[in-house]
């Protein structure tokens, strides 16, 4: 059941007369690196043609990370890079365009909208809106969309992805996710959040050496505890709640969760577990905000050949599904089938878009 505050009758029907017909069911289209570039930054949007087909959505960014005095300048170097990027956004791109809207409450946002929808409408695949708060805000982002919309006589609906980046926005996270028709997704934003919540930290994503638990104090013979002895420490994860609760609020409603930032870009290594922590959750995604952040999340959220092949015999070996199995010395019923179907239907998505993986996942029958 939709949280809007429209009744269940209306949620579907559009909000100004002329915006296209929302949509039923959100596209399952491949998007496991966002990649964010400043479209006003010149040496950033000179790569961008070159990467369309490399990476499933290029995202050119409007708000945090774009100087002030830059943010008219990244508004129309957006739209001056859309119009003369071929295959970039639209239903039928294999990498899709997004842009990040500047925040409700700044004085950039409504010119972003009403530059961005009659120019690049047609090419814009999602909106992603910071800081978001509630669902009032999406109310508001989704009636200047359907008016922006019916003004430039598009043809199908911009669908919308908030960030998730405030207490209030973590408190609301199921409404968010219900609010409309063009909800897309849901992606972290661990660094406002961090700010808002009053974490103390002090970085973009990623987990903190004193954020631990330790190994129990050994006793002696005499039943004495020695604190002081040396004990192993383990690292726990920062974001696990935070990431759990937004992927029960996007399966819940029929979205897709994404991980955030990773800022620490030279660290390769911790990007690579940050994200594959996400993408076992039950993330679809993530962001990349350095060219060499596409070729980790393209790994980490697309399933491993081993996986695939593993699921495949489990689904081979339920036949129709009903009753258990015993394989490899392990038991499967219908709930392991239904994960393993999971990474299937995945892979054939990306498979369809991504010729290396479609080789590699061939490979598994001919073996
Ligand atoms: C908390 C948040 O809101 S996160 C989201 C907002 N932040 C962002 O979007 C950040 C996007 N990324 C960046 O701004 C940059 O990657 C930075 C500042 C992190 C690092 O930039 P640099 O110091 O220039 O990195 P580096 O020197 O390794 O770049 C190598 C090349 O890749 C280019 N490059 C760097 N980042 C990107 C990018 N995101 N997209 C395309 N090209 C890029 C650089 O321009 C440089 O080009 P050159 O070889 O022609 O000189
Ligand atoms: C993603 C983002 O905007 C943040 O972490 O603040
Ligand atoms: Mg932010």
């Amino acid at each position: 059941m939709p949280t809007s505050s429209r009744s269940a009758k209306d949620f579907f029907r559009p909000l100004a007369v002329g915006a296209p017909e929302p949509l039923r069911e959100v596209p399952a289209r491949p998007s496991r690196a966002i990649h964010f570039f400043d479209p006003s930054n010149e040496k950033m949007a000179a790569k961008i043609p070159q990467m369309v087909g490399t990476v499933d959505v290029l995202l050119g960014n409007l708000e945090d990370a774009v100087k002030a005095d830059s943010k008219e300048a990244a508004r129309t170097g957006l739209v001056r890079i859309a119009q003369d990027t071929e295959g970039l956004g639209g239903p039928e791109a294999k990498t899709q365009l997004w842009t990040r809207i500047n925040a409700l409450d700044s004085p950039w946002v409504l010119e972003d909208l009403t530059t961005l929808i009659p120019a690049i409408g047609h090419q814009l695949d999602v909106v992603m809106v910071p800081k978001v708060q509630g669902a009032e805000d999406i109310h508001y982002v989704d009636r200047i969309l359907a008016q922006l919309e019916a003004r430039a006589g598009l043809d199908r609906p911009i669908l919308v992805h908030a960030i998730l980046e405030t207490a209030r926005g973590m408190a609301n996270v199921e409404e968010i996710c219900g609010a409309s028709p063009r909800m897309q997704g849901l992606s972290l934003g661990p660094a406002d959040l961090a700010a808002d919540r009053r974490m103390k930290t002090t970085r973009v994503g990623g987990g903190h050496p004193g954020y631990l638990v330790r190994q129990d104090p050994p006793r002696d013979d005499l039943g004495v505890t020695h604190v002081d002895a040396e004990r192993r420490t383990f690292q726990q994860d920062l974001w696990h709640y935070t990431i759990a609760r937004m992927v029960d609020a996007c399966a819940m409603h029929g979205i897709y969760p994404y991980y955030g930032p990773f800022g620490d870009i030279a660290d390769t290594v911790a990007c690579e577990d940050q994200f594959r922590n996400a993408f076992l959750l039950g993330c679809v995604g993530t962001w990349s905000l350095h060219p060499k952040q596409i070729a980790i999340a393209n790994r980490v959220f697309s399933p491993s050949v081993e996986d695939i092949a593993h699921a495949r015999r489990v689904v081979a070996a339920m036949g129709d599904g009903t009753g258990a199995v015993m394989l490899d010395g392990k038991m499967e019923d219908d709930a392991s089938l239904k994960q393993c179907l999971v990474m299937v239907e995945l892979a054939e998505q990306l498979a369809a878009i991504d010729p290396e993986l479609a080789r590699a996942y061939a490979a598994i029958e001919e073996a």
